[in-house]
């Protein structure tokens, strides 16, 4: 038998956890050092060596994505299918234990998931039902609190209330909620795992089946399971068998889910004989690279330690870009990445990462102008967004009553007690007499076929787009989608929900008033609002590159955990942005965003490319932020700076870096940043960004009456002032 292939090319303490004896075990490492390289051949060693067959090994991962790969890879070994080998999620696991096991589960068989859309909207109904004041009691919070005391392992009736009243309401509705969904059937993500604990600790004979079975349990990313997956873990892994964990406390990047690294600690409290393995050699990327993700993760206190360090050379600077707005930082990146290119490499050999979804936009467009190919990596793009396409129905409505697809989008949203009854007595009226849906309520309404509370919520509706149309009327594009945001409710929708998602859900909004703000008509004939509703349709859905075309990867630093590139870019790297606007020190969140900022650094291989604006547009407004206070724990040596020709005075200027160290590029236009020019047809103004290159120079330029418009340099015969 060879086994050679299982350990070729390793150091001596990956060979040294590949090889272990059966052992319960932590690998405790940096990023990149070959973690989950070695949980791959530690698995294929135990089948080849150890003899255990695929059935008696579960391997835990972070996503779905690396359940997949980790199979194929360990197939790739072993040669051989390992189909029945347990690889998946927690949530994947847990999942297939409770299909198998649903009577014991107190589950029918036909159970169906709640995805977390699903999730909410049940909650509604039962904030409703309990005749609950739905302001006062936002189902997203409810739907917080829920799952927080699920994953905490508890059940209503383990909820002490101590007459606090908030408390007690929540819980009510934790009851309530639950009730409803074991009469239907349902189980929402967090009830998944509570179910798979639930099912063991009532079953001991299954908890011990289980235990017999997987002789072997290996778990990647540690480091960021909550209460009641370790819990789950803790179980099985207490009887005749072992388990092996690989982890970073680095890089524990979702304590605001509930995740606790604390859990570590916990692994070797209670499995004392547990061997622990340090890796320190990274595999993965440059010295410069490397060092400076070092001395980042060295401002945070109360780190287990590890030092990393690497065979490869110091390999290329990393770049540090000033930008001087936001699109001057998507122009540059794009620009880099076509560069790349040109040479010879792939674009999915690159990638950008932000800290919040709403920063995709303005890179979309810049790739799509330069028709670069684009994946936005576990997201939507940006105009598919639920937020952003429920905004853009009412604005399209607002341009074309007939749009029947936009009126259906928001008719009942936000919620006005439109009921479904009604909505399809409008449609089988349209349909009868070949109308469209808004005729048949103006028809409807007038002939008295709709009465009663039916006709007055659809009247206020009615009333609800005339009053709109009304406040745009006059108003510049930018105004007209902040008006209709805030008057449609959407924002005090979302507003009200909470949590992370609500937030970057009031991002987006905020970010579309900004796209409308940049875009510039080109079409005469057409009014503002038409042309930017064909925009927004034209850069949704067309552009996104399908599975195996070569593209440039987009994504946020939270997913980007565990993946590597040769190129990667971090953009938006300011304060306020990243670290986000509402990181506190005192919470433990600022060291859980520098975590996040070394997860983002180490994840690239050869060039790392950090970038700040010094203005961005916010919500249509102009915003300053300071670079970030990471880019500051960056050493000197490991960074170059670049710096635009013609570049104004930088008021934020890091002033970190030497002089020599700046490389000039760029600017072929013959015109410099604030200067001022004069056009034809807008009159004088003021020059503030460059965008593209070549025939496709375009400048920014602020005009004294006719606001900032983006025009292509070889058309637009400026003339100098
Ligand atoms: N001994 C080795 N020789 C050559 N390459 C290696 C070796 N060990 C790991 N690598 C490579 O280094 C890179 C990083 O490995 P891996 O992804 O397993 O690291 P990790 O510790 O899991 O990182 P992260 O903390 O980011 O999840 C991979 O490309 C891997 O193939
Ligand atoms: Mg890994």
């Amino acid at each position: 038998m060879d086994i050679t292939h299982l350990v070729d090319g390793l150091n001596d303490k990956q060979k040294q956890a590949i090889t272990a004896p059966l052992q319960s075990m932590l690998i405790l490492a940096g990023a990149g050092s070959g973690k989950t390289r070695v949980l791959v051949h530690r698995i294929a060693w135990l089948m080849q060596v150890e003899n255990l067959p695929p059935h008696s090994i579960l391997a835990v991962t972070f996503t779905n994505k690396a359940a997949a790969e980790m199979r194929h890879r360990v197939e790739d070994l072993l040669k051989t299918s390992v189909h029945n080998m347990w690889i998946g999620t927690f949530h994947g696991l847990a999942h297939r234990l409770l299909r198998l096991h649903y009577a014991d589960a107190k589950l029918p068989e036909g159970f169906q998931i709640l995805d977390s859309d699903d999730q909410l909207r049940l909650i509604k109904r039962v904030v409703r039902a309990l005749d609950l004041d739905e302001k006062k009691w936002p189902p997203k919070q409810a739907m917080w609190y829920i799952n927080g005391k699920k994953d905490e392992g508890l059940r209503p009736q383990h909820i002490e209330t101590f007459g606090n009243q908030q408390e007690q309401i929540f819980k009510k509705i934790y009851e309530s909620y639950q009730e409803t969904c074991d009469r239907s059937g349902l189980v929402d993500f967090a009830e998944l795992l509570l179910r798979a604990h639930e099912l063991w600790l009532n079953n001991p004979q299954l908890l011990r089946h289980y235990q017999n079975r997987f002789k072997n349990i290996l778990v990647d990313e540690f480091q960021d399971t909550n209460n009641i997956q370790y819990a789950w873990l803790r179980m099985l892994a207490d009887g005749d068998n072992y388990i092996g964990i690989v982890g970073d406390d680095d890089q524990s990047i979702y304590g605001w889910r509930g995740a606790r690294v604390e859990n570590i600690q916990q692994f070797l409290t209670d499995y004392p004989d547990a061997h622990t393995i340090r890796l320190e050699q990274n595999y993965r990327s440059s010295g410069n690279i490397l060092n400076a993700a070092n001395k980042v993760i060295e401002n945070n206190s109360g780190r287990l330690g590890k030092s990393l360090w690497t065979e490869s050379g110091d390999g290329e600077d990393i770049s540090l870009y000033a930008a001087f707005n936001e699109l001057d930082e998507s122009r540059f990146v794009v620009a880099r990445i076509k560069e790349w290119f040109e040479q010879g490499n792939a674009y999915s050999d690159s990638a950008i990462l932000y800290r919040s979804n709403a920063q995709s936009r303005v890179l979309e467009e810049a790739l799509i102008t330069e028709k670069i190919p684009y994946r936005i990596y576990g997201g939507l793009r940006f105009f598919e967004r639920q937020e952003i396409k429920d905004t853009l129905a009412y604005l399209r409505l607002l341009n074309n009553r007939h749009d029947d697809a936009a009126f259906e989008r928001i008719i009942n949203t936000p919620t006005r007690g439109i009921g479904e009854k009604s909505i399809s007595q409008l449609r089988q009226y349209a349909k009868e007499h070949n109308t469209t849906l808004w005729q048949a309520v103006e028809v409807m309404l007038d002939s008295k076929l709709l009465v009663g509370r039916a006709a007055n919520t659809i009247k206020s509706f009615v009333e609800l787009i005339q009053a709109m149309e009304e406040s745009i009327e006059d108003e510049v594009l930018y105004r007209q989608a902040d008006i209709v945001i805030k008057q449609s409710g959407l924002f005090h929708m979302y507003q009200a929900e909470k949590g992370e998602k609500a937030q970057a859900r009031i991002d987006n909004l905020e970010e579309l008033v900004t796209a409308c703000r940049q875009f510039d008509n080109n079409e005469p004939d057409m009014t503002d609002l038409s042309a930017f509703l064909s925009h927004a349709v034209l850069e949704s859905g067309e552009n996104q590159a399908d599975q195996h075309q070569d593209c440039v990867q987009l994504m946020t630093l939270h997913s980007a955990k565990g993946l590597e590139f040769p190129l990667v870019f971090m953009v938006g790297v300011e304060e306020g942005m990243f670290p986000s606007l509402q990181t506190s020190e005192e919470s433990g969140r600022m060291e859980e965003e520098r975590r996040l900022c070394y997860v983002g650094m180490t994840r690239a291989m050869q060039k790392l490319y950090i970038s700040y604006a010094e203005t961005r547009r916010i919500y249509g407004k102009d915003q300053y932020h300071a670079p970030s206070r990471f880019i500051k724990e960056i050493p000197a040596e490991c960074v170059t700076e670049i710096r635009l020709n013609n570049q104004v005075s930088r008021p934020y200027n890091t002033g970190r870096f030497s002089q020599e160290k700046v490389t000039e590029t760029f600017n072929e236009t013959g015109l410099e940043l604030g200067q001022s020019v004069l056009h034809h047809k807008f009159g004088p103004g003021v020059i503030t960004n460059f965008e593209g290159s070549g025939e496709q120079s375009r400048v920014e330029i602020n005009f004294k009456h006719a606001g900032t418009k983006l025009l292509v340099v070889a058309y637009a015969r400026l003339e100098p002032l």
